[in-house]
């Protein structure tokens, strides 16, 4: 897929005051700092659409935009920040949460892990949440630029191997990306390409 337009639309924290457009979306989650909005800017080949930053917490709200006028992309803040209080830790929880029950047009999201870390509980968590909920999903491990072939191929097995055991049948499709290297990115938007192509036929009737 090629991007020709990619643009910011709104940030807020209220699913209800989201963009009413009925369009296939997107959204990106995972821990703080795990590579989210870099992402974003990998696939959209577009710097600075998305704000990153190496101090975790930078991304706040829901953020949306908008892909060759015919599907989002959103950029949410990343959990498992140590750093933010009680209160914020429960304020976000739920403008997230409600986000993921009730964004009708949401057909898929990509859960974002570091292909370094083992799996740890917070994202385990958070998979199982959005499986009991039926929210659909992927994994993207992110900054394989950081490791060799050898490992990749061993952290990304270990990964699935566990999600296999302890949760599901099937692991969720998965992809192995870089946004330093600028890897992975076919594969993604392929991805997405074919869920719109679905989404659109499915409205069509
Ligand atoms: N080596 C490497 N570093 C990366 C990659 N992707 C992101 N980073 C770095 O990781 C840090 C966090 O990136 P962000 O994209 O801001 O992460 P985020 O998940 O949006 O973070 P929050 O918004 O704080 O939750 C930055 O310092 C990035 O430069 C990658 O593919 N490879
Ligand atoms: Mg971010």
């Amino acid at each position: 897929m090629k991007i020709k337009s990619a643009d910011f639309v709104m940030s807020n924290s209220d699913v209800t005051k989201c963009p009413k457009e009925p369009l296939p979306e997107y959204a990106f989650i995972g821990r703080s700092n795990v590579g989210k909005s870099s992402l974003i800017n990998m696939l959209t080949e577009r710097k600075s659409l998305a704000k990153t930053s190496g101090r975790p917490g930078k991304t706040q709200l829901i953020n949306h935009f908008k892909i060759n006028e015919n599907w989002f992309l959103v950029d949410l803040p990343g959990y498992g920040y140590a750093r933010v209080s009680k209160k914020d830790k429960n304020t976000f929880q739920k403008y997230i949460t409600n986000y993921f029950l009730q964004r009708e047009q949401l057909v898929c999201s990509f859960v974002l892990v570091d292909i370094r870390h083992d799996p740890q509980p917070i994202d385990m968590e958070f998979m199982q949440w959005m499986g009991e909920n039926g929210v659909p999903f992927a994994i993207i491990f992110t900054k394989a630029d950081k490791l060799k072939p050898k490992a990749i191929e061993r952290q990304v097995n270990q990964y699935l191997n566990k999600l296999t055991t302890d949760m599901w049948e099937e692991a969720p499709p998965h992809f192995i990306t870089s946004s330093s290297h600028r890897s992975g990115r076919d594969e993604v938007l392929a991805y997405i390409d074919e869920i719109n192509g679905q989404f659109f036929e499915a409205t069509k009737k």
